[in-house]
Formats: C-alpha cells, sequence, structure tokens
C-alpha cells in the first residue's frame, strides 16, 4: 500500500485550492474524482457558472438552444483550465476513480477500467460536495419528465410548461431563467410562505415581480402524485390540505436541497461520525472525529456555497501553514445573492431578525427607482434596506434588491466586518453612474419604523 502525504478526495473548490498551496510548499498530493466531466467541481461544470450564464443569456434575448451550446463551450474550457492548473504542478497526481475508505486513514480508489487502487494518507481531505434530494413523492422517481438543475440545463429543447418543486435558491434562480426563455412556470413549495426568511416588504415586491413575469406559485403544498397522461406530466397537489388541484408539465424540475455526498465514501469502515442528514461532523477548525482526517466544502453540512468551500480551505491553510487563528465561527459576515432579476442580497440581519432578537436599530430605505442607474439600466424595480446600530452608527444587516446587488453586498459585508459607521458609505466619492453610489443618498435620514 503507498503512502501519500496529502490525500485529496474530490475535485471541489476548497480541495483544488489546497491542492494547488500544498504543491506549492512542495508536498506531495493526490486529487481523486470520480468523474472527468468534473475536473473543477460543481460550481464550474454544473452550478453556479453554468446556471449564471444561462441566466444572463435569458435577459439578452439568446434562444435556450444557443445559450445551452455557449454554456457547454465555456464549461468545457473551465474544466480543461481547472485540470491544467493542478496537472501542471509536478508533485500533484490526479487520479480518476471513486474513492472509499477502507479504514480510519486507508482508501481504494475503483477507477473507471475496473482498477483498484490502496492508498495510506497521512492527511486526508474529503470535499465530496452534495447531490440534489428527490423527495419521496409518488411517481416523482420514475417519471421521464423529472430533471434535476443538472439536466435541466442540457436539454435539448425549452421545457413549454415547467413545473418546479421547491421554491429556494434553484428554484427562483430557475423558474426565473426559464420564465425569461420563454417557458410557462409553476413553483410549488411545501412552505407556507416563500422567501420565509425575507422581511414581508422584500418578499412581497419578489413574489410580484415573478408573477409579473408570468411564474406562479403555490405555497404550502402537499403533492401528492406524480403520473402520465397523454406524454406529460400530471402533477396532483393540495393547497389547503383537502381541496386537490391537477397540473400538467411537459417537464418538472426537483429543486428541493442537496444532501451532503458520503454514501460513496464508506464512512461506517472508519471513526468519521455523520449527522442525520449524512454531513461529516467537523470541529471549528473542519477537523473530523478522526485525526488528520478534515471535511471541506458541502460536504460537511451548513451553509452550500462555493465560497463557503474556498474559505475551509483558508481555515486549513491557516491551521497547516499559519497561525491556527481561523476557524468556522469567525465567520459571522457572510453575504448570499439569489441570482434572479434583479438579484436579491443579504448580509447581516433583516429586520424582522433585529425585531426578534430586541435588537436596536435605524432602518433606511430606499426604492431602486431613486437610483439614475436603475434607469439608465431600464429596470428600477427593487429596493435597498440597511440596518444600523444606533449606539454604533455600524451596519447590522442589509437586503438590497436591485439590479448589480450581487456586487454592491460585498461592499456592505466588507464595510461591516471592518467596522466601517454607515456615514463613511454615505460620505464616499462613487463612481457615477452606479448603483453603488445610492449609498449616498440611502444614507442621508433613516426612515420612520
Ligand atoms: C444549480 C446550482 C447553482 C449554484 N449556484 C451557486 C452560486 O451562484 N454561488 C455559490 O456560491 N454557490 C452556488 N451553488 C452551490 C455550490 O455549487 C456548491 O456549494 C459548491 O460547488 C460546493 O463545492 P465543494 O467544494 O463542496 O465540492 P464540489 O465542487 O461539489 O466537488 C465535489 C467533487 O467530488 C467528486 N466526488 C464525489 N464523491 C466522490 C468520491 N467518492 N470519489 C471521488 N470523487 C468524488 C464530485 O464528482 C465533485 O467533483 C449552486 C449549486 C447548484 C446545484
Ligand atoms: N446563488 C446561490 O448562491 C445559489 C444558487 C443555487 C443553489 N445554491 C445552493 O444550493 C443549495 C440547494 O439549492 P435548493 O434550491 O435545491 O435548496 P434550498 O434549500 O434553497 O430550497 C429548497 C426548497 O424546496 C422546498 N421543498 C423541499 N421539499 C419539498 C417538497 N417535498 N415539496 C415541495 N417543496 C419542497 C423547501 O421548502 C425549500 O423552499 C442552496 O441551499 C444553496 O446553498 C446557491
Amino acid at each position: 500500500m503507498e503512502t501519500i502525504k496529502n490525500i485529496i478526495i474530490g475535485f471541489g473548490k476548497g480541495g483544488k485550492t489546497l491542492a494547488k498551496f500544498l504543491a506549492q510548499q512542495g508536498e506531495q498530493v493526490l486529487v481523486i474524482e470520480k468523474s472527468k466531466q468534473m475536473y473543477g467541481g460543481t460550481c464550474i461544470n454544473i452550478a453556479c457558472l453554468p446556471s449564471k450564464r444561462l441566466i444572463i443569456e435569458a435577459t439578452r434575448g439568446t434562444s435556450f438552444e444557443d445559450a445551452v451550446d455557449g454554456k457547454n463551450v465555456m464549461t468545457s474550457q473551465l474544466r480543461k483550465k481547472n485540470y491544467q492548473m493542478l496537472a501542471s504542478e509536478d508533485n500533484i497526481t490526479i487520479l480518476d476513480g471513486i474513492a472509499h475508505f477502507t479504514g480510519n486513514h486507508t482508501i481504494d480508489v475503483q477507477t473507471p477500467d475496473g482498477q483498484t487502487f490502496t492508498y495510506k494518507g497521512e492527511r486526508i481531505f474529503i470535499n465530496t460536495g452534495a447531490k440534489a434530494i428527490i423527495p419521496d413523492i409518488p411517481g416523482l422517481r420514475e417519471s421521464p419528465f423529472l430533471m434535476n438543475s443538472t439536466t435541466a440545463m442540457d436539454q435539448l429543447k425549452l421545457p413549454h410548461d415547467l413545473v418546479i418543486i421547491g421554491g429556494g435558491y434553484i428554484g427562483l434562480e430557475f423558474a426565473n431563467m426559464f420564465a425569461t426563455f420563454g417557458s410557462h412556470v409553476t413553483i410549488l413549495d411545501h412552505h407556507k410562505k416563500l422567501l420565509p426568511r425575507e422581511d414581508d416588504d422584500v418578499a412581497e415586491m419578489v413574489i410580484q415581480n415573478f408573477h409579473n413575469n408570468g411564474i406562479n406559485f403555490e405555497v404550502g403544498v402537499n403533492i401528492k402524485d406524480i403520473s402520465t397522461q397523454d406524454e406529460q406530466a400530471v402533477i396532483t397537489f393540495t393547497n389547503d390540505g383537502q381541496h386537490e388541484t391537477t397540473i400538467f408539465a411537459d417537464k418538472i424540475l426537483a429543486a428541493t436541497g442537496r444532501q451532503p455526498e458520503t454514501a460513496s465514501l464508506e464512512l461506517q469502515n472508519t471513526d468519521i461520525k455523520v449527522d442525520d442528514h449524512g454531513a461529516i461532523i467537523v470541529d471549528d477548525y473542519l477537523h473530523t472525529s478522526v485525526p488528520n482526517v478534515w471535511a471541506i466544502g458541502d460536504v460537511k453540512g451548513g451553509p452550500q456555497f462555493t465560497y463557503i468551500s474556498l474559505d475551509d480551505f483558508r481555515i486549513i491553510k491557516d491551521e497547516l501553514f499559519g497561525n491556527n487563528k481561523r476557524h468556522i465561527s469567525d465567520r459571522l459576515i457572510v453575504p448570499t445573492s439569489v441570482f434572479i432579476e434583479p438579484s436579491l442580497t443579504q448580509v447581516g440581519l433583516t429586520e424582522k431578525e433585529a425585531q426578534k432578537q430586541g435588537q436596536d436599530y435605524l432602518l433606511f430605505k430606499m426604492p431602486a427607482a431613486a437610483i439614475p442607474k436603475a434607469k439608465v439600466l431600464k429596470d428600477t424595480r427593487g429596493l435597498l434596506k440597511v440596518l444600523v446600530d444606533p449606539s454604533t452608527n455600524l451596519i447590522l444587516g442589509a437586503t438590497l434588491y436591485v439590479q448589480e446587488a450581487q456586487e454592491i453586498i460585498n461592499m456592505v459585508a466588507l464595510a461591516m466586518r471592518a467596522k466601517i459607521p454607515y456615514q463613511m458609505l454615505r460620505d464616499q466619492i462613487y463612481t457615477h453612474p452606479t448603483i453603488s453610489e445610492a449609498f449616498n443618498d440611502l444614507f442621508k435620514k433613516p426612515v420612520n419604523r
């Protein structure tokens, strides 16, 4: 059995960044990836980048078919670049195969040509990501009309009638995208409210804009059954516990969450502990319950974002080559962005959360329509909301629902992290015309609550 200094299972964001870094410190690294189509991981191949490309193409009026072709060219280029990024390092070996544990520090790798390689890792980093959850709805798993987010982006033809189960990140982004391409979209969610975390004024505006884009919603639904009739899917659900509704679709997208990819790892052969959702349990420094085995990214549960996986890399780097000061509980300020039109972005507290915590706040609020750049962009939908602590003038949280919010939310997050008082954003000189210059006006005067 060959002993390797560093084994990384999965070519994800944190893992590939760590592989490159370790190699540049002169250390030996073995990266194991189960699919050649996944070099570089989920984000670049089947998630963030292809979906955002399609979302943008839809708004530009590109046909769905051309957009999918262009997206495939882009992901293929990214895959090659990612492969090269690691393969160009002398002390990195990339092995195609599925890894599973045979003991706490030993793994077998089954390669596509049927061979099995056995390794011992002095350090092992698990970065196997997550996979779509397909809910246990009668008829759904075997439905010929079922898609997940990956297959939805590879359709040869735009669905005419699309039903999306789940109104979370993927549900909202894909609904907006497919509706903009021209599909007739219905979202079914079992929660009583869409966007449950958002303040009511924000959620109502988003939902109204979705309605205006022709998207239907049914919330609080219980999907009873999926069947087939006349080459269409028939979806039967109740949304008041009694009244039964039937709708037809030529495609169904399951967007009902993603679960950590641990099943293939055979962790029962180890002392690595998982929680009830199959997520690897880690401490504040990403250590699993076995010494010298770490978990990175979606596989450890918690927020599923590429930038969290990348930040996991920073924690491990700091432990191995720094002063071991970084840890998960440092991450108090993590912005999020739902890439709908306009983008819905958030950092820190919402107004609802501040009230629940009994936190006093000044509220700064303005409509997107008051921003000249929004007019230039011909999209004046949305609003900006920022909460400030009156005793310190520091920002407690922001919800920015406006064009280009996905960029400026990072500025607010930085101000929060650097403890910059709101007046500095108010008095900053911004280029013009930009969405960020809205901070000059937004922070002039708090609104009455
Ligand atoms: C449609 C969609 C859109 C998204 N959009 C965004 C977005 O805009 N912004 C954002 O921040 N996040 C987004 N996400 C979430 C983001 O993609 C994930 O959080 C991120 O990619 C997780 O990266 P990771 O490092 O955990 O591992 P991954 O990138 O998932 O890598 C895991 C790798 O491990 C491999 N693997 C699995 N099991 C084995 C095994 N046993 N042996 C060998 N290899 C194995 C897999 O093939 C895969 O390549 C999106 C997700 C989806 C599905
Ligand atoms: N812009 C981004 O950063 C981005 C984009 C896409 C995905 N992601 C990541 O990927 C993860 C997965 O996305 P997702 O949208 O699949 O999950 P999600 O957790 O965001 O949303 C799942 C939704 O499905 C609903 N649901 C679950 N089971 C259901 C059922 N049986 N019937 C009806 N509704 C049901 C839930 O109520 C919820 O609204 C996200 O949590 C996010 O971290 C991020």
